[in-house]
């Protein structure tokens, strides 16, 4: 539009026009409407703004235009705006003063009007019209003549001088010049506003229609660009740079997933089945079938004449290149006499009769769906084998079922344990010492032509300590240590065992030196003998002659040392005992109070404790006869949880007495609600006990009665303290033991009209023990000096129906003398029962100092360690005998009534 504007012909016409017009008439402008214009204008500016970047420098009245809504508002800003940008655009240019102003105003309003006749002249195109219309709105807010007009000025407006028509000419393209280009590229989009000022103030500076003007036109023009693309880019901080990262198993879930979603959406046919007849009717009589092809001797594909399809039937999917018609056949010799007679009714020549092809194609996808089920079988097997085989020693997968699972610890980082950490065991130490002198220095033996001891079997109680010895043994040698569970080599399938026995001896033999210690060895080195009765188990059998035949396969110089741990070493198999295999015997027993006064002092470090620790490690292993060292460890760690619980600062005294009891009793149970009646009973029932402990002469001394419920069912319970470590025990002991047992069932029987259920359990430990004099100890004369094993599982007893009847008779009469005694105790003891029955009642919990206030001092003396640590007087009894632990009322001198059955 510019460059028609600029012609120098239409220019001319429309100039003459309009001359004739700015002498015609001053005032035609007036008479313009604008809203038209405006509407333009505004929408060009809106579209214009629009490209602008938010974020940069506001627009002049940028606040007014939020408020604008109406079309004559904007009208009104725009030529605000207009109006500010002239100002600061005439401003270099302008000389005030040095020229008359009403010079310049004249001729400012003469060209304007000029312009305006141009378009009152009319015949030009619309936009031509409109953009006339914006430099008359530009042209009337320009206040002061521009750079480069000065001379044509001075000629015509202040010499008067008449212009020709090449200078009217000049004139309109003066003004033209210096709007058109702004305005084209404003309208164009291409610029901002702001840009198109600053082009005109470029301009200006040097001069309307100069090459240098044009340039810098554009180069402004660029420049906006770049700058308002600067200005994006600045606002959104650096340049992003956003990473494609190809991801082969994200790109086939994508791709599998919008194949389903597309194939959902947009279910494309490209084939159809179809019958006989209508292949016939639609293609084949029809003469559109090219092709037929047999698939697997049970389908034809139907091969189409696809133009002709396409001429026939346009709509038909058939007219799709990759669209077919399928039909299933019979058999291959009916289809084929089908078709004969088909092409016999044509009538069609053998030589254009339609070709058939025979193919066999594997169907992949069903047959991949087929061997679904197999593989998702596999596949599941394989996933649990390896989940199942991942726990443990590192061995995963179905593969790996053979290998051991031997945990290896290293001495370096894992086996941090010394002989120093394990208490109360000392001979055991001694032993075992042999071991690591033999891994540490093998020269000192071999020399000699010591053959050094293959193994050591650990045995012992529960918790006592075997793992841990086994472990101080690798951790003092510094050599690596194997360690696996006895019921790790067993497994559901068969050879598993004897497999995972030869994997471990082989990595040992890679180790060496080393230990292997084998836990609960029991699990597989049970008697073979022992096993075959009611169905052997081949399994383990071979499992523990691999284990034989292993340890037979060390050679002498072979720095491998197994080490087993069992608790039950009496149902070993001779063979792994015997020399050459596990060649030591160490037993290891439940400590003796100097062992767990050792042992608490291990546990004990570890605590923050203000108690005398000598004191308190007596005290504590006073309290505790008959715990294993793995008691002791949980009785220092319940003790800690106490504490904290209570909030203390250190763990006390009472700390660990509540621990203690909680590890014998159980929790206490706050929830158990008994009757009063119930109360009372259980109230009368532990009397009866304490009154027994206190006034018989070998009974324990009594530390403690409670009728405070506690978990494994006691509604109450004694604790008394054996007098000492019972090694042996006495007729006398044993009897007083009997009578106290049964004082709870005598107590009751003797304040209260009926009985309960609850002394059921000191029945069954009076009959064993009474059972155990009879048969074990030799204490009955009627039987004599004569020991009958009591083996559950032998079918036959080992005496005579007259020595069974005599046993009867002896069981019998010893529980009775107890009973009498404790009858006759208690009945003279009467009232002495009821005391501490009621205020057992009262305070729930009486201790010994309770009963000294209500009794009186015990009778009989206490004994070294009660004495030491409870405050007792009296000299030190001669030590206890022991019984075994079935046959007491429990090492650790509990006494509890069970629940009622
Ligand atoms: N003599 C001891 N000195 C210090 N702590 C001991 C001692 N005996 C046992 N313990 C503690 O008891 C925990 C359990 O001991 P360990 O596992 O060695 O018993 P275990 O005899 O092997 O038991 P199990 O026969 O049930 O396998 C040990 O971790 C340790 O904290």
């Amino acid at each position: 539009m510019a460059t028609l504007l600029r012609r120098p012909a239409s220019i001319a016409r429309y100039s003459r026009s309009a001359a004739e017009l700015f002498t015609a008439s001053r005032s035609t402008y007036s008479h313009h409407t604008r809203p038209q214009l405006w509407s333009l204008i505004n929408a060009r500016q809106a579209r214009s703004y629009s490209s602008v970047n938010p974020g940069g420098p506001k627009r002049p009245n940028d606040e007014k235009n939020n408020n604008k809504n109406t079309p004559e508002k904007k009208e009104n800003d725009i030529q605000d705006e207009l109006a500010d940008f002239f100002k600061t655009r005439n401003a270099p240019s302008s000389k005030p003063g040095s020229r008359d102003a009403a010079a310049e105003k004249e001729f400012l309003d003469q060209s304007l009007q000029f312009i305006s006749g141009l378009q009152k002249a009319g015949g030009l195109p619309q936009r031509q019209q409109d953009l006339i219309r914006v430099i008359q709105i530009l042209l009337k807010d320009v206040k002061h003549i521009p750079l480069g007009m000065e001379e044509f000025f001075e000629k015509h407006a202040v010499q008067r001088k008449v212009m020709t028509l090449g200078e009217w000419d000049n004139f309109a393209n003066y003004w033209l010049d210096y709007f058109d280009d702004s305005m084209h590229l404003f309208q164009s989009e291409k610029v901002s506003l702001d840009e198109i000022k600053s082009m005109l103030k470029t301009k200006s500076e040097s001069g309307p229609g100069g090459e240098a003007g044009k340039d810098s036109k554009r180069q402004g023009a660029n420049q906006g660009k770049e700058q308002k693309d600067g200005k994006e880019q600045g606002q959104k901080g650096a340049p992003k740079v956003v990473e494609f990262k190809f991801d082969p198993g994200s790109f086939i879930i994508t791709s599998v997933i919008s194949y389903m979603l597309y194939t959902t959406f947009f279910p494309g046919e490209n084939s159809r089945d179809i019958t006989w007849q209508e292949f016939r009717a639609n293609f084949f009589d029809k003469g559109l079938v090219e092709k037929l092809t047999v698939l697997n001797r049970s389908r034809v594909r139907v091969e189409l004449n696809r133009e002709a399809i396409a001429n026939e039937m346009p709509d038909s999917p058939a007219a799709q290149r990759n669209f077919h018609y399928y039909f299933t056949i019979g058999s291959v010799d009916s289809f084929e006499r089908k078709l004969e007679e088909a092409h016999n009714e044509l009538h069609i020549p053998t030589s254009q009769r339609i070709p058939v092809a025979y193919v066999d194609e594997v169907p992949w996808l069903a047959t991949a769906l087929s061997f679904g089920p197999t593989i998702l079988l596999i596949g599941s097997v394989f996933y649990f084998s390896r989940r199942a085989g991942g726990g443990a020693g590192g061995q995963s997968g179905i593969f790996g079922i053979g290998k051991s699972r031997a945990r290896r610890f290293n001495h370096e980082t894992d086996v941090k344990i010394r002989f120093a950490d394990v208490a109360g065991m000392d001979e055991a130490k001694l032993e075992i010492m042999e071991f690591v002198s033999f891994l540490k220095e093998p020269d000192k033996f071999q020399k000699l032509g010591a053959k050094i001891p293959r193994g050591a079997i650990l045995s012992g109680p529960p918790g006592t300590g075997k793992t841990l010895l086994a472990k101080a043994t690798a951790g003092e040698s510094g050599v690596p240590f194997f360690s696996v569970s006895g019921s790790e080599f067993v497994e559901m399938f068969v050879g598993v065992g004897p497999s995972r026995v030869r994997d471990l001896f082989a990595n040992a033999r890679k180790n060496t030196p080393c230990i292997i210690f084998i836990d609960e060895i029991d699990a597989i080195g049970k008697s073979r003998s022992k096993q075959n009765f009611g169905g052997g188990n081949d399994e383990r059998e071979s499992t523990l002659n691999q284990i034989l035949t292993e340890m037979d396969g060390f050679n002498t110089s072979d720095q491998v040392v197994v080490l087993a741990g069992t608790n039950r070493p009496d149902v070993l198999d001779k063979a792994l005992m015997r020399p050459g295999r596990f060649d030591r015997h160490i037993g290891i027993d439940r400590p003796t109070m100097k062992g767990r006064e050792q042992i608490f002092r291990v546990h004990l470090k570890k605590i923050l404790t203000k108690e005398d620790m000598d004191y308190l490690c007596g005290r504590l292993a006073a309290l505790t006869p008959g715990f294993a060292g793995a008691d002791i460890a949980n009785c220092v760690n319940e003790a800690a949880l106490v504490a904290a619980r209570e909030h203390a600062e250190s763990v006390k005294m009472k700390h660990f007495e509540q621990a203690i009891e909680r590890v014998i009793g159980g929790l206490e149970k706050k929830s158990l609600v008994l009757s009063p009646e119930e109360k009372r009973t259980v109230a009368y029932h532990e009397a009866g006990h304490a009154i027994c402990g206190w006034y018989l002469r070998w009974a324990d001394p009594l530390l403690k009665v409670s009728i405070i419920p506690r978990g494994q069912g006691a509604l109450g319970y004694a604790q008394y303290l054996p007098s000492s470590e019972n090694y042996l025990m006495s007729v006398n002991q044993l009897m007083d033991r009997m009578a106290m047992t049964l004082g709870g069932r005598v107590s009751e029987e003797l304040h209260f009209d009926t009985v309960t259920s609850g002394a059921s359990d000191d029945f069954n430990k009076v009959t064993r023990m009474a059972s155990a004099m009879v048969t074990k100890f030799g204490m009955s004369k009627a039987i004599g000096p004569l020991h009958f094993e009591e083996d559950q599982q032998q079918l036959h007893k080992p005496f005579s129906e007259e020595t069974a009847r005599n046993i009867d008779l002896e069981i019998r009469r010893i529980v009775d003398e107890a009973y009498k005694r404790c009858t006759d105790l208690l009945t003279e003891k009467k009232n002495e029962v009821g005391l501490v029955a009621e205020e057992l009642l009262s305070k729930e919990v009486l201790s010994r100092d309770d009963m000294v206030r209500l009794l009186g001092q015990r009778p009989y003396p206490d004994t070294g360690e009660f004495t030491k640590y409870f405050g007792g007087g009296g000299t030190i009894a001669p030590p206890e005998p022991p019984v075994s632990d079935e046959g007491t009322t429990g090492k650790d001198g509990r006494d509890q009534t069970p629940l009622p059955s």
